[in-house]
């Protein structure tokens, strides 16, 4: 090993380093002289908070380069010689030259493209590995044959470092894969397309990775319209979003969104689950018809012949049939949303009792005209209009609502279903909601429309408000300038001063744009938010009406939807990328497919292909294995399951992988995970027997060596080890998941037989 060439690099690196502190340093003594400035004035406040939240955003993409700050370097046949790294960093010179370039640079493709066949230019392409700040490694590929000279860092095999990367334990969270991306994946990261993108592959082809690196990139060349918008990613449930939600911050990315589905109904918390059944009939198409028309249900009218008789001072009025019809029609004909259309009913049925009232009192009994003048008239109409008797006859026939009462009053009593379906949903007030409610409360906000007319009337108040009082800031100033500059007596000297460049509305709008949160912040309270980019992970699991309220939130339908058909658990999920996309982009979407699997050995992925195979499952095709570990799975049929589930942890510990009980400690992070996947009415008994595993209902800590999931837990996951226990009791795709989620090894320990699929699995003896 060339230790010049080590030294060289380190060289490079160390210095590297050392400018990476001086920008850290620069970006902190700005933010604390920012933040010391005395300045009290509104101007000040502003510029001091913007610059803060700049040089935020600039010391997290600083922080984030700290580890594995340069990872790649490029020589190229012309003499070029960039390094690569995490961030871009450039010297203090005046042309600020380019240290290290940005891995989602254009410059940086040959880095992850060139091929001996397809050299893009390049002479030499180095893989520098560090532990911290220290160059432990080189790896060099020659990619110019008729280049003889060497380094004595020539990486026998090309995919020696991918190979560590793979192998490396597992540590309870996803890590970015910058230093290895392969070809077909950076081809996705960087597809040009802006519309809809579907990303297809089998487990463990790195589409959940990919997504994430695609969203840096997306940033990275989109950063101005992105920034603002915020880039959303949707993933299955939060143990997940907790397993993937460093890989963006660790490449400087912090304006994402991450939530599950049933996250995104600000305000409502989605607890509650629901079963497969109810869970299928509320993902349906269909379910946003029959809500409306379930909404037009609640627009009533008195039965004909039976009215509503309401008290008023002048009399009382008769609401009939024929009043509350017309009224009714004439507000559904304007064809807006419930709330909105509800003014036009109320002023319709108010001009009609106005008019009912008017004729009784103003009646000539002789047969004359009407004694009452206009003025009279609109007198008796503010009388009726402002009756609070009015208004709950109003309230009866057409009720103010919101999007969670009106879900809550129809999952009560579920009408336009069959009787079937019905019984599946129902469910009385009060229950927690489940997250197949939040697309229902999605459809329901927007049937309903918000009557926004008071929020604005108070918005409208307030901004009077934030007037007067800029107002009454620039009369201080102006007071404050006579009283400073009295003694120079110059009402015309040059002196510009606040209340002569900007005026008290101006003011008061700079106050309000001082609304500092993120765009990510401020998009997770707004069911409005129109994102500048949606990632879906598991994106086969979402049901026609979550397509729905996603598609609302991505009117420029900029997104990157991945997934895997054989792994569809959910009954609900939409079957086809062209049955969840035809309705919202026709044929304009593009697709995409990865077809190697860079988790599961191919000794595992062997056995568990065979799962979808057996069941038939349509177009089944599954990822051929980057790399095979000489370690075969194994099954073996026991009496004592939670017994044999212990044993089999704690032999882990000890021969395999060397699974430490010690949860947490510096040393836990570098010797792997094992997860127990078992059905759910299995892990009040597992529990019990498994060490550091907290009771079921505590959450589930990914972190932790020893972790207890269900199937549907699992999805996305992945650990050094798995066992899977009692197979026999898993549908086919939760089985396929379960058996894919091991790097190294698979174990599976059942009571009964095996699934037909399985059964050739070596069985070893005790
Ligand atoms: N180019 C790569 N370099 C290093 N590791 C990679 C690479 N591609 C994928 N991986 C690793 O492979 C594992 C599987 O990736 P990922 O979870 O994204 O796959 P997936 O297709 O979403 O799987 P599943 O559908 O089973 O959830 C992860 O640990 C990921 O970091």
């Amino acid at each position: 090993m060339s230790t010049e060439e080590l030294r060289e690099e380190q060289q490079f690196v160390s210095g590297l380093y050392a400018r990476l502190d001086a920008l850290r340093e620069e970006a902190e003594s700005t933010v604390q002289a920012s933040l010391a400035q005395v300045g009290n004035g509104l101007q000040a406040r502003l510029e001091r908070d913007v610059m803060v939240a700049e040089q935020s955003g600039v010391l997290a993409a600083l922080d984030a380069g700290e580890n594995g700050l340069c990872f790649g370097r490029l020589e190229f046949r012309d003499g070029r010689d960039h390094r690569i790294g995490r961030i871009g960093i450039r010297a203090s010179d005046t042309e600020r030259t380019p240290l290290v370039i940005d891995w989602r640079a254009e410059v940086a493709r040959p880095f992850y493209l060139a091929t001996g066949h397809t050299p893009m230019g390049l002479r030499r392409r180095r893989h520098i590995t560090t532990e911290g700040r220290e160059v432990t490694a080189l790896h060099d590929e020659i990619l110019d044959l008729t280049d003889t000279t060497r380094t004595g860092h020539e990486a026998a095999d090309a995919d020696e470092v991918l190979l560590a990367a793979l192998d490396s334990a597992r540590t309870g969270r996803m890590h970015d894969i910058v230093q290895t991306i392969q070809a077909e994946q950076d081809r996705i990261i960087r597809a040009p397309h802006r519309g809809v993108l579907v990303v297809e592959g089998g487990p463990g082809t790195g589409k959940t990775v990919v997504a994430l690196h695609r969203a840096a990139f997306l940033l990275y060349a989109h950063r101005e319209l992105l920034a603002k918008r915020a880039v959303l990613v949707v993933g299955p449930n939060p143990a997940f979003l907790g397993y993937i939600g460093e890989v963006l911050p660790a490449l400087g990315e912090t304006g994402v969104l991450l939530a599950t589905l049933g996250e995104l109904f600000p305000g409502v918390t989605a607890t509650g689950t629901d079963s497969a059944a109810a869970a299928e009939v509320k993902g349906r198409a269909g379910m946003a018809d029959v809500l409306a028309r379930a909404l037009r249900d609640r627009q009533l009218l008195p039965e004909p012949g039976a009215p509503l008789i309401i008290e008023h001072d002048d009399g009382d009025l008769i609401l009939d049939w024929e009043i509350a019809y017309e009224a009714r029609a004439a507000a559904r004909e304007a064809d807006l949303p419930y709330n909105l259309a509800r003014p036009t009913f109320a002023f319709h049925v108010i001009d009609a009792l106005t008019r009912q009232l008017a004729e009784r009192i103003g009646h000539d009994p002789y047969g004359g005209p009407n004694f009452l003048g206009p003025d009279d008239i609109a007198q008796l109409g503010k009388g009726v209009a402002v009756s609070a008797e009015v208004h709950a006859a109003l309230e009866e026939l057409w009720p103010t609502l919101t999007p969670e009462r009106f879900v809550t009053d129809y999952l009560a009593e579920p009408a336009h279903l069959s009787a079937e379906d019905a019984a599946a949903i129902r469910r009385a007030p009060g229950a927690a909601w489940t997250p197949a409610d939040v697309p229902l409360l999605d459809e329901a906000a927007e049937l309903l429309g918000k009557d926004d007319s008071a929020a604005r009337a108070r918005a409208e108040a307030e901004r009077q408000r934030s007037v007067a009082y800029a107002q009454g800031v620039l009369d201080v100033s102006y007071a404050s300038r006579t009283y400073e500059f009295e003694d120079k007596d110059d009402e015309d000297a040059e002196v510009l001063l606040a209340h002569d460049i900007i005026d008290a509305e101006r003011m008061a709008e700079r106050q309000e744009e001082a609304d500092h949160r993120s765009a990510a912040e401020r998009a997770a309270a707004d069911r409005t938010w129109a994102f500048g980019h949606i990632i879906v992970d598991e994106a086969q699991e979402l049901s026609a009406m979550a397509w729905r309220l996603l598609m609302r939130r991505s009117p420029t339908r900029s997104m990157t939807l991945v997934g895997d058909p054989a792994q569809t658990a959910e009954s609900g999920g939409v079957g086809s990328w062209q049955d969840i996309l035809t309705p919202y982009v026709q044929d304009r979407w593009e697709y995409a497919r990865l077809g190697v699997n860079y988790r599961t050995p191919a000794e595992i992925m062997d056995v568990a292909a065979e799962v979808p195979r057996a069941a038939g499952v349509p177009g089944f095709e599954p990822p051929s294995s980057v790399r095979s570990t000489g370690v075969r799975p194994w099954a073996r049929r026991v009496d004592d399951l939670a017994a044999a589930v212990a044993e089999a942890v704690s032999a882990d510990a000890v021969f395999g992988g060397g699974v430490s009980a010690d949860a947490g400690s510096e040393e836990s992070a570098a010797v792997g995970r094992l997860a127990v996947i078992a059905p759910r009415e299995l892990h009040a008994v597992l529990a019990g027997k498994l060490p550091d595993v907290p009771p079921p209902g505590a959450g589930v800590d990914l972190t932790r060596p020893v972790v207890l999931l269900d199937p549907r837990e699992a999805k996305g996951l992945e650990f050094d080890t798995v066992l899977v226990v009692e197979p026999a009791l898993y549908g086919t795709s939760d089985l396929y998941v379960s058996l894919t989620r091991a790097t190294q090894r698979l174990g599976i320990l059942h009571t009964g037989p095996l699934p037909s699929a399985l059964t050739p699995l070596h069985q070893p003896t005790r």
